[in-house]
């Protein structure tokens, strides 16, 4: 018998025989699905397969019909905390002439409901900063959005996910229409994050290749046509590593 792998990993996100429909189309049936900390999920499947509309469901845009969401171990009617969630949506394409800096749309990931109206402090400057720098775009920082590639606005849409330091990192096809070279650029960047920071990964990507590199051959569930792969938090670390990290420090 497999020795039980011992899991000290806090639950992220938990659905329970979720399912959703638009009007008379049922998109998810009976959905059951975990994801536990510095887990790094890659969500695979054909067009209209509902991966979409999942990650919405996830961040709160859409009320799922039936089943239940657990975000953090909250149900996700009573969740607050969405500033530990950093979402970046597909198609964030911007109008060649939208007046707003990197810096600025950077910037805007501070803004919630709550600090829509609040000054900027020294801390946010610093945390605007620190997601420029990790995403190497400091140099590109004073330039019009509209100005740059698809390549480099996409790293400004990840910077902006990230300025929040969020524990979840939701990835909605984030490199349709970028050439292969920076493509596997930012699969190496956002892999790299993963097996460096205490970040768990939610990714919808057709890019079958890296997701079968970095996450395994075969996905670990299926509902419908979506399929799930995972690399487990416990495949990078394990729980009496992670007690010996946090001893060192
Ligand atoms: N706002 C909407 N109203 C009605 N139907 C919708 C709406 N959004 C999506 N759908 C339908 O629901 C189904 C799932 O859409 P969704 O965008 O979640 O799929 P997807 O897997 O993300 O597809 P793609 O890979 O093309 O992005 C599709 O048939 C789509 O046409």
């Amino acid at each position: 018998m497999e020795p039980e792998v011992q899991d000290c990993h806090q639950s992220i996100i938990q659905l329970n025989k979720v399912s959703f429909s638009y009007r008379d189309q049922q998109v998810i049936r009976d959905l059951n699905f975990s994801v536990k900390e510095r887990d790094f999920v890659g969500i695979v499947g054909s067009n209209g397969a509902g991966k979409t509309t999942l990650l919405r469901m996830i961040v709160g845009l859409l009320p799922a019909a039936e089943g239940a969401i657990e975000l953090f171990g909250t149900p996700i009617r009573k969740f607050k905390d969405w500033e530990r969630i950093g979402y970046v949506p597909q198609k964030n394409a911007f109008n060649p002439l939208f007046p707003a800096t990197v810096r600025e749309v950077v910037m805007s990931g501070l803004y919630n409901r709550k600090s829509l109206f609040k000054r900027l402090s020294r801390q946010d400057q610093q945390k605007c900063d620190d997601a420029l720098e990790v995403m190497r775009i400091q140099d590109i920082a004073d330039k019009r959005i509209g100005a740059l590639s698809g390549g480099q606005q996409q790293r400004v849409f990840l910077a902006r996910a990230l300025i929040n330091r969020p524990d979840l990192l939701i990835l909605d096809e984030p490199t349709i229409g970028i050439d292969a070279e920076t493509q596997a650029g930012f699969f190496d960047l956002i892999t790299h994050m993963h097996a460096r920071h205490h970040m768990t990964f939610l990714m919808v990507t057709h890019d079958l290749d890296m997701v079968k590199d970095y996450l395994g051959e075969s996905p670990v569930s299926q509902n419908g046509k979506i399929q799930f792969f995972v690399r487990h938090s416990h495949e990078i670390e394990n729980c009496a590593e992670e007690d010996l990290q946090h001893s060192l420090v």
